[in-house]
């Protein structure tokens, strides 16, 4: 669905984006996961068109990101909603901006707010800051389009505000059937919702599944015995062989994402 080869984009002597390739396909949730300044920002203005690469190309759909804005909503970094008018109007509003006819837009945004449980008549300001973005990414889904963008969709919320957020964008992938790139530097915000992770610092220094990434930087499951937590480390291939012998009711983790981040950029 969306492809990008060989991409380049520097700011003068500055390089952002050095040499990124990346595929995402429909239905996915991919997450670009990386430190302040790793060039997720700029990733994501080349994907929606915002900027062009120096070198290289994106395709979404099969054509320049410029032909594909109609396929994508986009929630940028620094989006904020509009404060004095209700949740209803927000949504309704941008819904008129693409063009939807006005009872059209005021029909499936009162469905899209009840759906994720804001009310309509609540005026934005008055929001948590959780329904807030809530609001921002209703207004982007207005238009149905296939593709959406969320540009760090957490930054500077509480964790329960986050969660909140985190359990919105599971219900939009699921119910709305949206391919979804989000941007992030939080580990469990990429563990808990992304099928598939780059991780980004100019380059792309790695790419999988989020167990994937897990196995193949672990060298050891961490086993705990449920009744006495005691934690024992076990090497890959020793696991079934240790397991086959455990006679004691245990939990197997792989490391965390944590650790596996902190390797990746230490290097
Ligand atoms: N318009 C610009 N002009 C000059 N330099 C820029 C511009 N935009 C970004 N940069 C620089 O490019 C690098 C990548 O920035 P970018 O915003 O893409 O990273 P990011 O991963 O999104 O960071 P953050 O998480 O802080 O938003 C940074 O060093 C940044 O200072």
């Amino acid at each position: 669905m969306i492809e990008a080869k060989n991409v380049w984009k520097s700011y003068g002597k500055l390089i952002a984006n050095e040499d990124v390739s990346f595929r995402i396909d429909e239905g996915e949730l991919v997450t670009f996961l990386g430190p302040n300044g790793g060039g997720k920002t700029t990733l994501m203005r080349q994907i929606y068109g915002e900027l062009k690469p120096d070198k290289g190309e994106i395709r979404i759909l099969g054509v320049k990101p410029s032909k594909a804005l109609k396929y994508m909503g986009v929630v940028p970094q620094e989006a904020r909603p509009l404060d004095s008018v209700t949740a209803e109007e927000h949504v309704t509003i941008l819904g008129r901006l693409k063009g939807l006819p006005k009872n059209e837009a005021k029909k499936r945004a009162i469905e899209l707010l009840e759906k994720f449980k804001i009310n309509p008549k609540a005026v934005v300001d008055d929001l948590s800051g959780g329904n807030k973005r809530k609001t921002l990414i209703a207004s982007v889904l207005i238009t149905d389009p296939k593709i959406i963008i969320l540009d760090e969709p957490t930054v500077g919320l509480d964790p329960e505000s986050r969660r909140e957020v985190w359990e919105y964008i599971k219900e939009v992938k699921k119910e709305e059937k949206k391919t979804i790139i989000l941007t992030t530097h939080y580990l469990e915000e990429a563990e808990e919702l992304s099928d598939r992770v780059y991780f980004l610092n100019k380059k792309i220094l790695m790419e999988g599944k989020v167990n994937e990434i897990k196995e193949k930087f672990s060298e050891y499951y961490e086993v705990t015995n449920v009744e006495s937590g005691e934690k024992y480390y076990v090497k890959i291939h020793e696991i079934k062989d240790f397991i086959a012998k455990a006679n004691f009711k245990f939990e197997v983790k792989l490391p965390s994402l944590e650790e596996i981040y902190t390797k990746v950029f230490e290097k």
